[in-house]
């Protein structure tokens, strides 16, 4: 039984005969990073009509504050999916489930994402193009990052950032004395202050985020709000495809079919249809969704803190200050749901050969689960609440920090299914975490836990007496603490998702046999029909993956531009 409200639509849609056929040059499923891009960069040629349509609604000033992030989870932004229950990971979860939410508004993931922005590193761009990929490798995709941004950033290394980009990417003003001690830290414990997005990422730095004066700067308010006057371009909300169309004789997709206020439409498309919708499989005969990686962390590993140097949410909350503040865009709300910096380290367990590679990201948060209560942090890592009172609640006077430890590059992945033929039944993720035979993404984990240690024994924490939480994980008890049978058990008991799911439309070449586009990012075996989003990816990057998903948007607008454009249309890298 699918209980999603999206069932109630489907059993009272009715076929609409009176059909408005509308036909377009290019329809975009989809309004995240990469389809908000495209939708942007495609109707810059004034000669093509553009639609771009969107199952979610249109945001408002809800989405703005940086801080809340979190909540936004919790709104009908979310498609609100689960992961689905497995042995291996998140046993001490509720329900023994991840939350596996996906953006749904106009924007976007990027209206309920935290804002990181990472684009990750070379190596991962290399590696995509030595997968038979050309045109992908960082040489030739770096323009694309440069092109979108508009960078304030004062740590920026010369010649990596874009000024007067649609994408406004910045430090962020709200930075705790925490977060100082910890980035003085790190780089007392060896590790350089980097720009990540510059010239190398095996560092400490404090975030960027894709903030504009503080507040979120989405998909929605960097590409397409700029741009919503254009005539050419129309964008349908609350619209939702169900169906793309394809002549069965010649295989070309040549429109779609979606249900808006109840009933069925249909829209043409005389050039393509570009699929953007965040990964959600449409199509058949290939191998969509057999392969998904994603970004695990383990979301109980916290520090006391001697002193209040770290958020104090409640006295921000009920400060009017704070509110004065964020309409300046300063203060604690501009913070990114309370991440401060990132650091990119290569553990000891790392077996790949380039120095240069993380294996880890650690994300610092001036904060913990019980920062708010447990009210909606715990919440989001669907930690029981009697786990919550055993492990967090007793520290809700005290001061916490916590790292989140991510994953970059896993070795296990999992897959989606889908439930039905019924586009309205919500897909089957298997995240499938730590499932790889020589369990070295559970070794990496541990050799990232030691190592935060290590950071955190740095005299500037150790100024502010930083100790581990040391209270025994429910289940783990029978471990001694420390031991890595404890941190084995500790991360296959509390596991939550950065979100970051990829590769289920692989980008490869047609032999290979997981591949589902070209580097074109055309449909293998369908003409007319791309895919241009983070399910592209076919390797997990050292990212989070909007940022990716951003380049991508450029990219593909560059390769249709080349395919289709009347004119020759400023394309980056000049083409020859
Ligand atoms: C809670 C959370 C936090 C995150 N934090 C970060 C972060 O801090 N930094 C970062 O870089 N990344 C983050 N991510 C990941 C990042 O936001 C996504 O990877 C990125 O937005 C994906 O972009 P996309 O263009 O591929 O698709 P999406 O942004 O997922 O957009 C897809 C759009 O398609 C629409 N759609 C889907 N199906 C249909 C249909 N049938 N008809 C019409 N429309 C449809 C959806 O409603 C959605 O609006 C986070 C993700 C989540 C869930």
């Amino acid at each position: 039984q699918d209980t999603s409200p999206q069932m109630n639509i489907l059993q009272e849609a009715v076929r609409d005969d009176g059909n408005v056929k509308k036909e377009f040059d290019f329809i975009v499923i989809g309004s995240g990073p990469s389809g908000a891009v495209l939708a942007n960069r495609l109707t810059e040629v004034p000669e093509w009509t553009v639609l771009l349509i969107e199952a979610g609604d249109e945001t408002n000033i809800v989405a703005d504050p940086p801080f809340v992030a979190g909540a936004l989870q919790f709104t009908d932004y979310n498609w609100g999916y689960k992961a689905e229950q497995e042995d291996g990971f998140c046993r001490g979860c509720f329900e023994k489930r991840m939350l596996y939410p996906h953006g749904k508004a106009l924007g976007g993931t990027s209206i309920i994402n935290y804002m990181i922005q990472v684009r990750g590193n070379p190596l991962d761009y290399d590696r995509w193009a030595a997968m038979g990929n050309p045109g992908w490798s960082y040489k030739e995709v770096l323009p694309y990052f440069i092109k979108s941004e508009d960078a304030h950033i004062e740590k920026a290394d010369a010649g990596y950032h874009g000024k007067g980009g649609y994408l406004s990417v910045s430090d962020v003003p709200a930075r705790t004395e925490s977060s100082h001690a910890y980035v003085r830290a790190a780089q007392e414990a060896g590790y350089p202050y980097v720009d990540y997005n510059g010239k190398s990422q095996i560092g400490v730095s404090y975030v960027q985020g894709t903030l504009r004066n503080g507040r979120r700067d989405s998909a929605e308010t960097a590409f397409l709000r700029p741009v919503r006057g254009r005539k050419n371009l129309t964008i349908l909300t609350k619209s939702r495809v169900v169906q793309i169309l394809i002549r069965p004789e010649t295989k070309e997709a040549y429109g779609i079919k979606y249900v808006r206020n109840k009933r069925y439409h249909e829209a043409i498309a005389s050039k393509e249809v570009i699929v953007c919708a965040g990964g959600i499989p449409v199509l058949r005969d290939l191998p969509v969704g057999q392969k998904m990686y994603d970004h695990a962390t383990f979301p109980a590993l916290m520090f006391q803190l001697n002193e209040s140097i770290v958020i104090d949410e409640e006295k921000s909350l009920t400060d009017l200050n704070t509110y004065i503040q964020f309409l300046s865009g300063r203060g604690i709300f501009t913070s990114l749901g309370g991440v401060e910096s990132l650091t990119y380290i290569k553990t000891n367990a790392s077996d790949d050969p380039d120095p240069s590679y993380p294996d880890i990201e650690l994300i610092y948060v001036g904060g913990s689960l019980n920062t708010d209560r447990g009210l909606i942090f715990r919440r989001i890592f669907n930690v029981p609440q009697e786990t919550y009172d055993k492990i967090w609640k007793p520290f809700e006077d005290k001061y916490l920090y916590q790292i989140f430890p991510m994953l970059v590059h896993p070795r296990s992945y999992g897959y989606i299914r889908l439930k039905s033929k019924d586009p309205f039944h919500w897909p089957k993720f298997y995240a499938n975490f730590y499932s790889d035979p020589e369990n070295h993404d559970v070794k990496t984990f541990i050799a990232a836990i030691r190592e935060v240690r290590r950071i955190n024994s740095s005299p500037s924490l150790q100024r502010y007496g930083a100790t581990m939480v040391q209270t025994l994980i429910p289940g783990c008890e029978d471990h001694v603490f420390d031991s890595d049978e404890y941190w084995e058990c500790a991360i296959r008991t509390l596991t939550g998702t950065f979100y970051h799911q990829v590769s289920t439309c692989k980008m490869g070449p047609e032999e290979d046999p997981e591949a589902v586009v070209d580097a074109k990012l055309r449909v293998h075996g369908v003409k007319n029909l791309r895919v241009v989003d983070t399910s592209v990816i076919p390797l997990p990057p050292t990212a989070h993956t909007a940022g990716p998903s951003y380049m991508i948007g450029e990219k593909a607008s560059d390769l249709i531009k080349q395919q289709w454009a009347p004119t020759p249309f400023n394309l980056i890298p000049k083409t020859e």
